[in-house]
């Protein structure tokens, strides 16, 4: 259904070689189980995907695919329906051929906000954990990373990804794979590993921490994105039945507990480099999300509360190291 084989020569000449030992495999077992679930729908709306040809790949301060003027009206409004089957698009904003897929999220904002603080992405390997749609993949090859790959077990995203990738006239080095964190070898391969709104979903966050860490290179960067609360490092908030609606929130730290949980991790170097209440600008009901959306999941009254109330969403950006072994050869050495 979704043809990886490029992505596998790809990698096979870089230094995530040794990934290919079991990830062709743990691919095809997933297609296999998707038979029965969306998957064949969005599958079908991808390949009535029009082949339009363009060289417009803008990564820099958007993601701009295709220029208006190289489809006809005919083609945008046959585009724009297929598209909308992948419904509802959270992650964005995406621009092809001047459709613009106006997403709940400005997740434009949150790399503005992080971009500044990480080191440079140039010739880099990069692993985006939970790339939802995969905006930040785009943006993070906009940046110079030589490879983009993000992992996220939603099919739709998958979809999404491929949807927007089918308009980049075979553009390279970026790849989003159906993968959870937890199905992943310790490839310690990766120079740079973002985890942005994932901690939360998850019911054990140090070994989340720690599944990050098999993921880096020594002296790789971990850039990583979370909700918390305000308080001291003893602080953490694990909600009841729901937080903003949400059932699968676990565990709302302090920025401060984080710090102390990165440091018993095994991580160095760690600072908090941004801090801040989600907009409701950031997070909203579009045209392609049709859904309910942040102002739904706050007390009417008071927007300083969930629903629930809790403390509204804070979001934190922290950057820390894995610490150099001494004892190990660089795999640059290895490999290129
Ligand atoms: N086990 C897992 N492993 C990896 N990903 C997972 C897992 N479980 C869920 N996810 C994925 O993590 C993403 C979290 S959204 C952040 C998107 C982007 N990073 C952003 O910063 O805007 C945050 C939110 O919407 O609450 C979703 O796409 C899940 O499918």
């Amino acid at each position: 259904m979704i043809d990886f084989s490029e992505f596998y020569q790809q990698i096979a000449k870089s230094r995530l070689q040794h990934w290919l030992h079991c990830l062709p495999a743990q691919l095809h077992e997933w297609q296999k189980g998707q038979l029965h679930g969306d998957l064949p729908r969005w599958g079908r709306a991808l390949r009535k995907l029009p082949p339009t040809n363009t060289n417009y790949v803008k990564l820099t301060d958007s993601v701009s695919i295709g220029r208006p003027d190289e489809i006809s009206s005919g083609e945008q409004k046959k585009i724009t329906n297929l598209l909308d089957q992948f419904h509802p698009w959270r992650k964005g904003p995406f621009n092809v051929h001047g459709i613009d897929i106006d997403t709940e999220w400005r997740s434009d904002w949150k790399w503005d906000r992080l971009a500044p603080h990480i080191s440079p992405l140039k010739h880099r390997y990069v692993l985006d954990v939970g790339c939802g749609s995969g905006y930040h993949l785009w943006r993070m090859r906009g940046a110079g990373a030589k490879m983009a790959v993000g992992i996220d077990p939603s099919p739709l995203f998958l979809c999404q990804f491929e949807a927007i990738k089918h308009f980049s006239n075979g553009y390279q080095g970026i790849q989003l794979l159906p993968l959870g964190i937890e199905d992943l070898p310790e490839l310690n391969a990766f120079d740079t590993v973002f985890s942005m709104g994932v901690l939360y979903h998850r019911r054990s966050p140090i070994d989340h921490l720690m599944q990050l860490k098999a993921q880096l290179c020594d002296g790789g960067e971990l850039v990583l994105e979370t909700l918390v609360i305000e308080g001291d490092e003893n602080q953490v908030l694990v909600p009841g039945d729901r937080y903003a609606k949400m059932r699968n929130v676990w565990f709302i730290p302090s920025s401060a507990a984080l710090v102390n949980w990165l440091k018993k991790c095994g991580f160095e170097n760690i600072r908090v480099v941004d801090e801040g209440k989600t907009d409701l600008g950031e997070q909203r009901r579009t045209q392609w999300m049709r859904n309910e959306s942040l102002a739904d999941f706050l007390d009417s009254k008071d927007s300083n509360k969930t629903i629930e109330g809790y403390p509204a969403p804070i979001r934190t950006i922290i950057i820390a190291n894995k610490p150099v072994d001494p004892q190990n050869t660089s795999l640059e050495a290895h490999y290129e």
